[in-house]
């Protein structure tokens, strides 16, 4: 697990390590400094300009300049900003830097430097630049030279990753003691390059009893997946009924119960259309299918398979059909089981939100963007920019988990902290994939996961799976069925 702070996180734990825990801040600043030259290493250093701002992000600057000067590198400095507004710790480092003789230069001289380093603003960015800061900002963009930004590239928003105004476009970005929710949403993710956290001395004592809201997965938390029992049968592993496709669209239900089935589930039972009964037999053997027919709707079949599974999955394929709407009202009024909503049965509960008035608070709701706008008559821009909120406010008002889908996948049930995904890449936008996430998912809550961990571990699972396909394959020509085939380099 690793966290996300935003900038009045990290500021408190700054505070808290310096006032309280009595590290000076000078030490912290040499660390950091220490920490930059480090990833330095593969840029070409011939010759340096460093940009500092006023602020403690440019103090970092100074004090980088000064180290690489004392190994005889070739350095400049560019200040920009408000003499009289330098904090103390910058007009210090400034002082030092100096007196150890490194140069200032008073503007850019294209086509001198091999690398640039950004120590312009970092987490104490508190409103969108102009006038010279952007003039800057936009010289060394089209500047064809490696740049590293310290702490944040100047510009983005710590917070969001919004780009404020303009914002540095990194090959690098070296963030200090955590990683920031700004550096890994989009824009600012892509301005970011690679971030790399460094330990600069700030430790997980400094949120006291306060701790970040927003965190994301690593390879460790893997470990939540449930071990498999040796004393087991394959009713142990969950029960999954998929309720899923239409006629002429049978691939979102095979997508969906393979993913379970790789996922490690021992029962799957399709709820099809009767045109789809033979390809889904022919393509995955393994699942029970019940099909119906138009008008055929009534009757004790959906009860028992209703009453059947120890999760559903409604939705994906299913389109908007009347026959559509009835099942899903019918399993939202009856099942007491966790439910996995995606894709049609999402768009039918847009048009129909009264529908959720029997929800048993275990339903875990997957839309992309599109199916959010239609959901809130927002437009997708306003989600797209403010993800987590628009995520935890639907959570919380509707009482279920979110998963809002995207670059960055957001997972929330509104009121405690808040997952975002960093796994997975540009290859999964293709048609199918969600399917196969709602397979994973169902997978994770079919073996006992409670609902909130299932669609975390699930999107984190999804991600990885996707990244070991297009490691194999390549992100362009990536299919649904290359990320379902991956599931199990992942989950071993
Ligand atoms: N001891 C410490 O406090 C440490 C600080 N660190 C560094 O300090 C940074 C935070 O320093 P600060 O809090 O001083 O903040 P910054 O250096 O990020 O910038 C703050 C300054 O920029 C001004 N400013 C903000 N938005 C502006 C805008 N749009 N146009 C013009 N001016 C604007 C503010 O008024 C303030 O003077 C971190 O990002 C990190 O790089 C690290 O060295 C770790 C230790
Ligand atoms: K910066």
């Amino acid at each position: 697990m690793e966290y996300l702070l935003n900038s009045e996180e990290m500021k408190r734990c700054d505070l808290t390590t310096i006032e309280k825990i009595g590290m000076p801040s000078m030490v912290l600043m040499e660390r950091a400094a220490l920490s930059v030259i480090e990833e330095l290493a593969s840029f070409d250093l011939t010759k340096v300009l460093i940009v500092c701002g006023s602020g403690n992000n440019g103090a970092d600057g100074y004090a980088v300049a000064r180290l690489l000067h004392l190994q005889k590198i070739a350095v400049d400095i560019l200040f920009i900003g408000n003499e009289q507004k330098r904090s103390p710790e910058n007009n210090q480092q400034k002082k030092i830097a100096e007196y150890y003789g490194v140069k200032s230069v008073k503007d850019i001289e294209i086509n001198q430097y091999t690398t640039i380093i950004d120590a312009l603003f970092g987490i104490g960015l508190s409103r969108p630049l102009s006038g010279k800061y952007a003039e800057v900002i936009t010289k060394i963009n089209q500047m064809n030279v490696e740049v590293l930004s310290v702490d944040v590239p100047s510009g983005i928003s710590a917070d969001n990753g919004k780009v404020m105004g303009c914002g540095i476009k990194a090959t690098k970005t070296v963030t200090f003691a955590f990683n920031k929710v700004g550096l890994v949403l989009y824009p600012g993710a892509a301005y970011a390059g690679m971030v790399k956290v460094k330990d600069i001395g700030i430790t997980e004592a400094g949120f006291e009893e306060e701790f970040p809201k927003v965190y994301s997965y690593t390879i460790e938390d893997l470990a939540k997946i449930p071990k498999r029992n040796p004393y087991s049968n394959k009713g142990t592993y969950g029960k999954i009924l998929v309720i899923a496709g239409s006629k002429n669209m049978s691939g979102a239900a095979y997508f969906s119960a393979k993913a379970a089935y790789r996922m490690g589930v021992g029962l799957v039972r399709i709820v099809t259309p009767e045109e789809n009964r033979q390809i889904i037999q022919s393509l995955l053997p393994e699942a029970i299918v019940t099909t119906y027919q138009k008008k055929q709707l009534d009757g004790d079949w959906l009860m028992d398979a209703i009453n059947w599974a120890s999760v559903i999955v409604i939705g994906p394929g299913m389109g908007g059909s009347e026959e559509a709407h009835y099942l899903l009202s019918k399993v939202l009024s009856i099942s007491e089981v966790p439910l996995v909503i995606d894709a049609d049965a999402i768009n039918i509960l847009a048009k129909e939100p009264g529908l959720l008035q029997h929800n048993k608070q275990n339903i875990i709701l997957t839309p992309h963007i599109g199916e959010m706008s239609r959901l809130t008559d927002k437009p997708i821009s306003e989600i797209a920019e403010n993800i987590i909120e628009v995520a935890e406010r639907f959570a919380k008002e509707k009482k279920l988990t979110c998963v809002l889908k995207d670059a960055r996948t957001i997972v929330t049930e509104g009121n405690r902290g808040t997952y975002v995904n960093t796994s997975g890449n540009d290859g999964m936008a293709t048609g199918g994939t969600g399917d196969v996430l709602t397979g994973v998912i169902a997978g994770l809550l079919g073996q006992g996961l409670s609902v909130v961990e299932a669609a975390r571990l699930g999107v984190y699972i999804h991600g990885l799976a996707g990244d070991a396909a297009a490691a194999k394959k390549g992100a362009y020509g990536l299919l649904a069925d290359d990320v379902c085939e991956a599931i199990n380099d992942v989950v071993k």
